[in-house]
């Protein structure tokens, strides 16, 4: 049986003044993908991202989230997505629950109790009474994983959510990430530079590079026997550089 659509962007482009941005992008994303985006500084994947959630709009191409157009169903359909960009910050004065309890005055209607729930759902219930000042980084990505969880999401988009954490860290981030995948059928779509990591979480990832999303793949059977993610990703990099060098 086919897998709801959550995503589809198609052809989206978007150009800034310094000319870099991102090319006639295409993805798909199906309900319990974890969509991996990687790509060097600077390829677009924050801007992609951004593109997704309405934060920019794009110069051309679609959005269509849940199968309706973002453009003009902005708010029906981010009302079924999370999303984490560019921060993790919390209130620091503020404990975790008060954190979310702010957070949550975003989604008008939310069911008492979600906020416990979503706590519960990171890990992070035995701290809620603790001020977010004193969190480690990784209890910081938790902390706002937790936020973008509170409409009861069927998509989230998360950008660098393992940026700075430790082993232990993002060992637990990603296991959380799985567990929501696995458990609730949530898509997720997350950039990356942590390629090594991503490899144990990602059903699928694209490339991007340059703005342009130079391979899009299925992990299952891509890779050769012994063969890394991070060796296919650094190939595939080197060899768009050669390409555009002769071009
Ligand atoms: N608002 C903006 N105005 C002008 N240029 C921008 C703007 N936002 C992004 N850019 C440019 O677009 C390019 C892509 O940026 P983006 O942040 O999407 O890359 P990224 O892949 O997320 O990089 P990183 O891995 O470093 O976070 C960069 O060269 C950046 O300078």
């Amino acid at each position: 049986m086919e897998r709801e659509r959550v995503l589809e962007v198609k052809d989206a482009a978007k150009r800034f003044r310094n000319g870099r941005g991102i090319k006639g992008v295409s993805l798909e994303l199906s309900r319990g993908d974890v969509y991996g985006l990687f790509g060097p500084n600077g390829a677009g994947k924050t801007t992609l991202l951004k593109l997704i959630t309405g934060l920019i709009r794009p110069d051309r191409g679609t959005v269509h989230l849940f199968g309706k157009p973002a453009a003009t169903r902005f708010e029906e359909a981010m009302s079924r997505v999370g999303c984490v960009i560019e921060s993790a910050d919390a209130y620091e004065f503020m404990s975790a629950y008060d954190n979310l309890k702010l957070a949550a005055r975003f989604y008008p209607g939310i069911a008492a109790g979600r906020i416990d729930q979503a706590l519960e759902e990171v890990g992070l219930a035995p701290y809620k009474k603790e001020k977010a000042g004193g969190f480690s980084l990784g209890m910081k990505q938790r902390l706002a994983l937790a936020a973008a969880l509170l409409p009861g999401p069927e998509l989230v988009i998360l950008d660098e959510p393992t940026n700075g954490l430790d082993i232990e860290g993002m060992v637990d981030i990603r296991r959380t990430i799985e567990r929501l995948a696995r458990e609730q059928g949530i898509a997720f779509i997350i950039s990356s530079h942590m390629i090594g990591d991503m490899e144990k979480l990602v059903n699928r990832f694209g490339i991007l590079q340059g703005g342009e999303l130079i391979r899009q793949e299925r992990l299952q059977d891509l890779l050769p026997e012994g063969t890394t993610l991070e060796q296919y990703y650094m190939a595939q990099i080197q060899s768009k550089k050669e390409a555009d060098a002769y071009a």
